[in-house]
Order: C-alpha cells, then structure tokens, then sequence
C-alpha cells in the first residue's frame, strides 16, 4: 500500500474532510492587494494555504498556471510546494504520459526532482507509457478515466465494440495496475450520474474528483459516491470557486478571511455528506 495513500487517508479520517484545494493561481485574476507584493502568485497561494490548511487534505497545483509564465511561474511552483504543511498531499496536475523512456523521466522530475506525492496521468497510450509512473509504489498516480469535460463525449464516452464505453475500459485496467495499491482515477464531478456505478466497480482505487464549484458538479454526491465503504479514498478539488472569492480586498487578512469562510464551508458540507 502507498505510503501516500495512507498518509492522504489518515488526514481524511482525521478531519473528516475530502477537500483537495486547487491552486490554479491564475496571474491575471490575483486580487489587486497581491500586486503590491514583490511575488503576487506566491504571496496569494501563501494566503490560500494558510486559510485553508486547518480543512484541506490536499494541494493540487495545475502545472498549466505556472509553466505559462516560464522560469518565475516555476520558482513559484517550487516555493509554493516548499510552504505545503507536511500533513498534507502535494499533487501535481500535469497530465502526463508519454512512450516509455520519456514518461521515467516525467516520473523523475515530478516524483523526485519536485518530491510531489501524486501525479495526474492521460490513459491513452497506453501500460508501458503509466509502467514508469506506477514503478512509484510509494507514490500516487491518477489516471483520466471520465474527466469533467463537455469533450469526455468524443472518446471517454464513445461506446466500444463490446457496447461500453471507453472510460470503463480504462477503469478495468487500473483496477489490474493497482497492484502497488498507488493507482487512482480522474472522474469529474459532473459525472455524478456515473460516479456510484464507476466506485462499484474500482473499490480499491483512490479517486481524485475535479469540477465541483465553477463546473456545477453537485459536492455532496461527489462525497457520497466517489468515498470508498471507509468513507476515505477520495479527494475533491476545488479550486476558482474557492481561491477567488467575490469582491475587493482591502487587505490580504481581508482575503484570506473571506477564503477561509468558504473553505470552512465546504469542510462542513464534507462533514455532513460522509
Ligand atoms: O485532472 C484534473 O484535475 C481535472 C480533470 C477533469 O476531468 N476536470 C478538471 O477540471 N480537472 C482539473 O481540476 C481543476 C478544476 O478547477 P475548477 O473548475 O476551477 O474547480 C482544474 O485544475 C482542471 O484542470
């Protein structure tokens, strides 16, 4: 079993909590007050760890935000991990995956270049392109199953030659590649519908649940469904709909009070659906 996992697992018992915080820190949407800091990006993610450390059993960082701004984007990526509590699960949204001696060197630089505890991967190459990745037994490597997307109709969803759809291929295969007890899968949160069923059928696996928030996708039965029968296993990320708040910010306090209230709120609505 990953020690990632247990460790993820330990803190959802503990808090009673599936919160996965998303820092999509979009530069172009930083609050004002953040501006006025020598490091906008870093200083806002600092206000939102900080708000929401006491709720949250982990922190995804979509590489898409940091990469785009070059060599500054990822020294905030790296002084942000660096300022991560301990206790919680670092995760790198990167949506990896490549032929074979490409994806070791992925696996190298997010899983021991960055030391991220977990890794979001793209199924469709195929096992030898995941083989590196899994080779973390230690680690947590989550696979696109049925992603939250309107596209997850053009491929995830197209029904195969045995009448199901693609995604439970995939959901088959990771059910086989779970043998480190280090796989996970994607599944949007406005999948809901699908949700119940795709837990059924991957009991094991620990799922990483996007699209609750600015996608619509409902909180509680991302709770109810995606958990597994010890209500652990899960994460749900939320990230535009918590880390920008409406309004305007006198203060960076004013801020992280106004994110705190939301994270808080969510963390209860955790509480109540498990
Ligand atoms: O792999 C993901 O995290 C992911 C998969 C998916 O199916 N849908 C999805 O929204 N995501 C990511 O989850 C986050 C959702 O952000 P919000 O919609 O702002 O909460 C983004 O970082 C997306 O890239």
């Amino acid at each position: 079993m990953s020690t990632v996992r247990q460790k993820a697992n330990s803190r959802i018992s503990h808090l009673r909590s599936l919160l996965c915080v998303g820092l999509d820190s979009d530069d172009q949407k930083i609050p004002e007050i953040f501006k006025k800091t020598g490091s906008p990006v870093l200083e806002f993610n600092r206000a939102i760890i900080r708000a929401t450390s006491n709720s949250a059993v982990a922190y995804k960082i979509n590489t898409a935000f940091y990469e785009a701004r070059g060599i500054p984007g990822i020294q905030d990526m790296e002084r942000t991990l660096a300022d991560i509590p301990r206790a919680c699960i670092t995760i790198a949204d990167a949506k990896r995956a490549d032929i074979g001696n490409t994806s070791k060197k992925y696996a190298e630089a997010f899983f021991e270049h960055w030391s991220f505890d977990a890794l979001t991967v793209a199924p469709y190459m195929g096992f030898d392109s995941l083989e590196p990745f899994f080779a973390y037994e230690d680690k947590l490597v989550f696979v696109l199953c049925l992603t939250s997307n309107e596209g997850s109709k053009d491929f995830e969803e197209q029904l195969l030659g045995d009448g199901r759809p693609l995604y439970e291929t995939v959901l088959e295969k990771v059910n086989q590649w779970n043998r480190g007890g280090n796989a996970g899968i994607v599944v949007g949160a406005t999948k809901n519908g699908q949700l119940e069923a795709i837990r059924a059928a991957a009991p094991d696996l620990f799922f990483l649940i996007p699209g609750v928030g600015a996608q619509g996708g409902s909180l509680d039965e991302a709770v109810r469904y995606g958990a597994d029968s010890a209500k652990e296993s899960a994460l749900v990320n939320v990230s535009r709909s918590l880390i920008f708040p409406q309004g305007a910010f006198a203060s960076i306090d004013a801020f992280e009070q106004a994110v705190s209230v939301e994270s808080e709120k969510l963390h209860l609505a955790m509480k109540r659906a498990m």
